[in-house]
């Protein structure tokens, strides 16, 4: 394969995807092709099946319906070469939280297959440029929550995968963190990884991605380029609200006994 195809293969490739959970539909036959080495943003309000889409797409989850590939491989007839190529923080962050922060990526380099001493050099650097060196002995069950988001991205990070999916990276993260990880997260891309994550938070997805999905009740509502998919709106919050049928709903009408005065 020439440089021209590796760069022009799609990350993800997913076709017909369905997942039902008893009458709920989660997610209702999409398909998306998200291209490798973009910063791709999955966005969607509470509900429209964000998690349950990247959990199937990492093999998380068995989608009822549909195919998912990820870098060429299918995901649920190849899971070993896809996860060998994957790293995902998962929405909840379970993590294993009885050890330490440096022995949470110990363990996760050797379950990697990556040698002691290369594990040892890639945690130091990444609990340094984490800004974890100073917690790297403490407890992850003591870890606040974007230390948490930090050690899981760290642990996601580690084997040096070719997509990386986030689910909500930024929540519950303060300035200076979300600056943190932000950073590394470019620093990754410029190198021409991917990363997929998910988001509600439209004015980080404009500042950060360069390619955006919108899936509002199960389903892909908008794919393409960040310029595409805002199209003649003057941002993506405006275009999204649009996409997503919210614009104009007056969420106060019903509300008249809310605010200070009468009790
Ligand atoms: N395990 C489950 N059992 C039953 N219903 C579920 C399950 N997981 C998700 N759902 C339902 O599927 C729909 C999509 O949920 P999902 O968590 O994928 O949405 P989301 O876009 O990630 O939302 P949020 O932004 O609030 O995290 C919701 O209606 C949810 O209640």
């Amino acid at each position: 394969m020439t440089e021209g195809t590796l760069a022009k293969r799609a990350a993800v490739r997913v076709q017909g995807l369905w997942k039902r959970f008893g009458e709920q539909v989660a997610v209702a036959g999409i398909d998306l092709e998200l291209p490798a080495g973009k910063f791709i943003g999955l966005v969607g309000p509470n509900g429209a099946g964000k998690t349950t889409t990247l959990s199937m797409v990492t093999g998380l989850l068995r989608p009822d319906q549909g195919t998912v590939e990820v870098v060429g491989h299918d995901v649920w007839r190849d899971p070993v070469a896809v996860k060998a190529r994957i790293g995902v923080l998962p929405e909840g962050l379970r993590l294993f939280d009885r050890l330490s922060g440096r022995e949470l990526l110990a363990y996760s380099g050797r379950l990697r297959g990556l040698p002691g001493a290369e594990v040892d050099k890639r945690a130091t650097q990444l609990l340094d440029v984490l800004d974890l060196a100073g917690a790297q002995h403490k407890l992850v069950v003591d870890y606040s929550t974007g230390m948490r988001k930090k050690i899981g991205l760290a642990a996601a990070l580690l084997h040096n995968p070719e997509v990386l999916f986030l689910d909500e990276p930024f929540e519950g993260v303060d300035p200076v963190s979300a600056q943190t990880i932000r950073g590394v997260l470019e620093r990754y891309t410029d190198s021409g990884a991917t990363v997929v994550f998910s988001s509600h938070v439209m004015e980080l997805v404009e500042s950060l991605c360069d390619w955006v999905a919108v899936m509002a009740a199960g389903r892909i509502r908008a794919q393409g380029t960040l310029a595409e998919v805002r199209g003649d709106a003057p941002s993506l919050q405006a275009a999204f609200l649009e996409l997503v049928g919210a614009n104009g709903r007056d969420a106060g009408s019903d509300l008249d006994w809310l605010g200070g005065g009468a009790r």
